[in-house]
């Protein structure tokens, strides 16, 4: 059996990924109001349009960390944060959901959610992709890669130079790969459970886009950077 070890290239790789990808963090005064603001439907909505505002601010400083994302084509680069916007903060929120948060914010948060107008469409999916992904127990250096991975994912809308795309996100699927398998030695299924994850965050990508619809209809306001990334208004 060969022995598989991370390279100094692959670790160094590694760390500067994990350093992006925690040193953007939703900002404390926010995280606060969700124990402060009162209940409302409104209240709970404007609470959710916040944090999903800083969430793509967050995303966007992450992006921009990645080592080449800024060498890529610049009309590429907006392709491909507007591209996988939904699932990354799909992803970093259920991480935040399920182990970040302290005890007692994980409740009021989901109460906030499940109270905040959206339809139940929407709500079922979001908790059980949340609880697929806390059941996965990932450390940050494997969630910090897969939200790369998912941003470098060089099919989507738009994308002109897809090979670029991909000979970046080549070598951290790889790193993925090695890291799952000296994570997890007794899961050699491991790696394949968290890209079925990426599989099932395609799937959001829908109920979003449903979402920001009935949002509109219901003459809901947005900020304008998440106008900016999903094209709304
Ligand atoms: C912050 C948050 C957490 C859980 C559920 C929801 C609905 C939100 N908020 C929003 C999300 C969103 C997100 F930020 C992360 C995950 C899934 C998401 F639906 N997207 C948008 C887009 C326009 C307005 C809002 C309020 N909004």
């Amino acid at each position: 059996k060969e022995k598989v070890a991370i390279t100094k290239e692959q670790d160094a790789l590694m760390k500067l990924i994990v350093e992006a990808y925690n040193k953007h963090q939703i900002p404390q005064d926010v995280t606060k109001k969700l124990l402060q603001e009162q209940y409302s439907t409104e209240e709970n909505f404007l609470l959710l349009t916040e944090i999903a505002t800083s969430q793509v601010q967050v995303l966007v400083e992450f992006t921009k960390n990645i080592p080449g994302f800024l060498s890529l084509d610049h009309e590429d680069q907006i392709a491909l944060l507007k591209g996988s916007a939904v699932e990354a903060m799909f992803l970093r929120s259920a991480q935040v959901f399920s182990r970040k948060m302290p005890k007692g914010h994980t409740e009021v948060l989901e109460e906030r959610i499940r109270k905040s107008g959206i339809s139940e469409e929407f709500i079922t999916p979001l908790f059980n992709f949340y609880k697929s992904v806390g059941e996965l127990h990932m450390v940050q250096e494997e969630q910090a890669l897969l939200t790369a991975i998912t941003i470098l994912t060089p099919d989507r809308p738009y994308v002109k130079d897809q090979q670029a795309v991909e000979r970046l996100q080549e070598p951290m699927v790889e790193l993925l790969k090695k890291l799952c398998v000296l994570q997890h030695p007794q899961e050699p299924q491991y790696f394949a459970r968290l890209l079925g994850r990426l599989t099932e965050l395609r799937t959001l990508n829908h109920y979003h886009a449903e979402m920001l619809t009935s949002w509109r209809v219901n003459d809901h306001k947005f900020t304008p950077l998440l106008c900016e990334i999903w094209d709304v208004q």
